[in-house]
């Protein structure tokens, strides 16, 4: 059983946020914190250090994580980068990879992903009709191999977890905690809704 002393987090903030006016994300207040922070709390206590990922505003998210890196190389590259520059980073043999804008995932998380991998070097989230890349746990000794996939051109997240050990880990009971938010419309409605849920006083 992978124990918290051998995890990392990564908290892949570092898009360009297109849909979202161009914003940052991750830094979106989103029930009154920032986006990123609701994601880290699923992190916190479960692995033994937290990094975020981010392009953009690099001080701001150093006060919200233990350590901040940029992509390896330049230019919004995709999640594929971010993650190799996680794996890059981190000094542990396993990396939980998470995105800045899935504010509602499960708390039990980490524990999915350990129980799910098995003898595999990735295991990575379905809901039962999608796979979800880009919340993940993976071997970081697939570091140098995922750097000469990116060098090839690679880009595409499923098609480097595909030529690797991997499995799924089955979310199909919970896959509403996998929405992200990509517009200011889906932020408002997810906050109402997770609004409903806590009952009020
Ligand atoms: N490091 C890194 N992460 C990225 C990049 N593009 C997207 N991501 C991350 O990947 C996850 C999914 O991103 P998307 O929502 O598809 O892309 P986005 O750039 O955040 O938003 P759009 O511009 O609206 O597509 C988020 O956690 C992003 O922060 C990139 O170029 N580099």
């Amino acid at each position: 059983m992978i124990k918290q002393d051998e995890l990392t987090g990564l908290i892949l903030a570092g898009g360009r946020g297109r849909r979202m006016g161009g914003r940052d994300k991750g830094l979106e207040t989103f029930a009154g914190q920032p986006l990123v922070l609701h994601v880290r709390e699923r992190l916190e206590g479960r692995v033994a250090e937290v990094l975020i990922n981010a392009n953009r505003h690099l001080e701001a998210y150093r006060a919200l994580a233990d350590r901040v890196i940029a992509d390896a190389e330049e230019g919004f590259q995709g999640p594929l980068m971010g993650i190799y520059s996680g794996l890059r980073a981190a000094t542990t043999p396993w990396l939980v990879v998470v995105p800045c804008d899935s504010p509602a995932l499960p708390h039990d998380l980490v524990a999915r992903l350990i129980g799910s991998i098995g003898r595999s070097d990735i295991a990575v989230a379905f809901d039962g009709e999608r796979l979800h890349p880009v919340v993940a746990l993976i071997r970081t000794a697939l570091a140098d191999d995922l750097g000469e996939a990116l060098s090839a051109g690679e880009r595409k997240i499923d098609r480097w977890y595909a030529r690797h050990a991997w499995c799924r880990m089955d979310v199909s009971d919970c896959p509403e905690a996998f929405a992200n938010l990509n517009t200011e419309d889906e932020k408002r409605r997810l906050e109402l809704a997770l609004q409903e849920e806590v009952p009020r006083p």
